[in-house]
């Protein structure tokens, strides 16, 4: 098969098994075994995304930063451990395909001894991760194989790195229902969010992309229909794996199923993106 130039080779990040695709224009993307999180995404010579300094890298510990799989549960909305096991556990490589100006890798998750304790259903995650120049495409697929019915709540949890939390704005989300899970108070997106201290709210997807811009930088951020929410976070600080002051470097802005369980039936399969575009010009 002709390379197109994109590699995926292995590489160890603090210990921890991870795949790194390079596209031959120069991006390129970090992708633990673990949870199958990315951990970094190089666009334009940028890093895009925030991975902390001070995160665990132990093998099974939630990892600060990058884009955590929640699920199937969201954050402490139901028995699991919070934001369910999908991010805990070891992943299984499955296909790289590079083509012309593209590469996509497919990363997967299936039940076993060590989720069917936590939970006891079938299921079958793949995590679709299509690089191309200024484009990163996360798709995240849970098929039901299984002869019952199971529900999930999750998000594609990411990390968005900014250079200055304070100059940071986040525009798209104006007048969709919000719930501000700090204040436990329900109102509406207001036409730009800007951060002054910790920020935790829950909105009703919007149809258009967002749009995050941090001084001369930016991102459009899409989500599809099936996540039904957008979470925006940070915690202002005080997080043991997110030493001082590291929390002005991100903002978290997911694509995620909340407030709703989505109900996958047995033999059906969902399937739910989040893209994020470079801003140019
Ligand atoms: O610290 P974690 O388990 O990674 O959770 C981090 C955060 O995830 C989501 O954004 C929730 O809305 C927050 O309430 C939660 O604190």
């Amino acid at each position: 098969m002709p390379s197109h130039g994109a590699l995926c080779r292995a590489e160890l990040w603090r210990g921890l098994p991870c795949w790194r695709v390079t596209l031959a224009q120069g991006d390129s993307l970090l992708v633990a075994e673990q949870g199958a999180q990315v951990l970094s995404w190089v666009s334009d010579g940028r890093e895009r995304l925030f991975l902390s300094p001070g995160s665990a890298a132990d093998g099974h510990t939630a990892i600060r930063g990058g884009v955590p799989i929640c699920w199937p549960q969201f954050n402490q909305r139901g028995p699991l451990p919070k934001h369910g096991f999908a991010r805990n556990v070891s992943w299984r490589m499955g296909a790289f395909e590079p083509a012309e100006d593209h590469a996509e890798l497919r990363l997967h998750l299936e039940a076993s001894a060590q989720t069917l304790v936590l939970w006891p259903h079938h299921f079958e995650l793949t995590l679709v991760l299509r690089l191309q120049a200024r484009r990163l495409h996360l798709a995240l697929e849970a098929h039901n194989p299984g002869d019952t019915a199971w529900a999930f709540t999750g998000a594609l949890h990411s990390y968005l790195r900014v250079d200055d939390l304070g100059q940071a704005r986040l525009w798209g989300l104006t007048g969709q229902a919000e719930w501000d899970s700090l204040r436990d108070v329900a109102g509406r997106g207001a036409s730009v969010i800007a951060l002054d201290g910790p920020f935790d709210r829950i909105y009703a997807a919007a149809d258009q992309a967002l749009r995050l811009v941090d001084g001369t930088h930016g991102l459009t951020v899409s989500q599809c229909a099936s996540w039904a929410n957008t979470v925006v976070w940070n915690p202002g600080g005080g997080l043991p794996d997110l030493p001082e002051a590291q929390h002005r470097h991100m903002l978290c802005v997911e694509a995620a199923q909340v407030l709703a369980a989505t109900t996958v039936e047995a033999g059906e399969r969902w399937v739910g993106w989040q893209q994020f575009d470079v801003l140019t010009g």
